[in-house]
């Protein structure tokens, strides 16, 4: 394991995925006694330094599928490992952002970012050196003694991108981190997350709703079933790095894989849609 406060760097070693998910079912028992299958069946690997999104209806299992990974959950058949071990708590290295951050009210921004490297025993000085630097980074230089509820919502996802960042996590899983900003904000937030990830060499399970997000930021898009979510198809995104995302958009490029993958990703939605409007889980 490496020392609590240095950042893990995964070698990546030929022909060994840093994340795999072999034939990983998730139940989960309801308190009246049911059993409500989330995630069924789902093979999925990712390699180092991937950046992978993961899409599919409401409700499908996207987010069970990332507990796979975190180690929340475990898998009631199949296995989950990263670097080549069985997932049993969380795996060292992984970063989580939520759409709700878990940014303190009570704590000022550069303590929030500094958190986590006080959790594994980082001094406050050096804490505070380091979140400086990543508070730099996301554009947030100056803001340091500003509480939570001082700033814009979008100044507020670079705080917890800078909280989750400051770790340099060699594995970052993203859980619609962005889905609650307006449109501008948001266009600026996938710049930004893409400018932070390139060369930081670190594995990006993202998931989303929206296919467009999906396509700008991922290597490889995974369309997922209405639930229980299973892996329906795996798109290849052959758009160049780096990218400037609000010019992505309009290339003839960008149409084609969005094209393709909604093709897939459609008949999962209507599907959802359908259950939903039966009273079906
Ligand atoms: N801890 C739990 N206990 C019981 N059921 C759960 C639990 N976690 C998830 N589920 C159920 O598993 C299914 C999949 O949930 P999950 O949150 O993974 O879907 P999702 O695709 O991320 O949803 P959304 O798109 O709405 O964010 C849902 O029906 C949900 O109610």
């Amino acid at each position: 394991m490496a020392h609590p406060s240095e950042p893990l760097r995964d070698s990546g070693a030929p022909g060994s995925p840093l994340i795999e998910l072999r034939g990983a079912t998730k139940r989960f028992r309801h308190g009246s006694g049911g059993i409500h299958t989330a995630v069924r069946d789902l093979t999925l690997t990712v390699a180092c330094g991937e950046f992978v999104a993961v899409v599919g209806p409401t409700g499908c299992g996207k987010s069970t599928t990332l507990s796979l990974v975190s180690g929340l959950e475990r898998a009631s058949e199949g296995e989950t490992r990263v670097r080549g071990a069985l997932v049993d708590g969380i795996p060292d290295g992984v970063g989580y952002v939520f759409q709700t951050d878990a940014v303190l009210p009570w704590r000022t921004v550069l303590d929030n970012v500094a958190i986590g490297l006080r959790y594994r025993g980082t001094t406050k000085a050096a804490a505070r050196e380091r979140a400086r630097v990543w508070l730099d980074k996301v554009g947030l230089s100056g803001f340091d003694d500003y509480y939570p509820h001082q700033l814009s919502g979008g100044m507020r996802k670079r705080v917890a991108l800078a909280q989750t960042l400051v770790n340099e996590p060699s594995i970052l899983l993203m859980d619609e981190p962005f889905s609650a900003l307006d449109v501008q904000t948001r266009a600026l937030m996938h710049d930004e997350l893409l400018r932070l990830w390139s060369g930081s060499g670190a594995a990006v399970i993202f998931v989303t709703h929206d296919l467009e997000e999906a396509i700008v930021l991922a290597d490889r898009v995974i369309v997922m079933t209405a639930g229980p979510a299973t892996v329906k198809g795996s798109f290849p995104v052959p758009l160049h790095r780096p990218r400037r995302v609000e010019e992505i958009r309009l290339t003839p490029s960008f149409l084609d894989i969005y094209r393709e993958i909604w093709k897939s990703l459609r008949d999962e939605v209507d599907e959802a849609r359908t259950r939903a409007a039966r009273g079906a889980p």
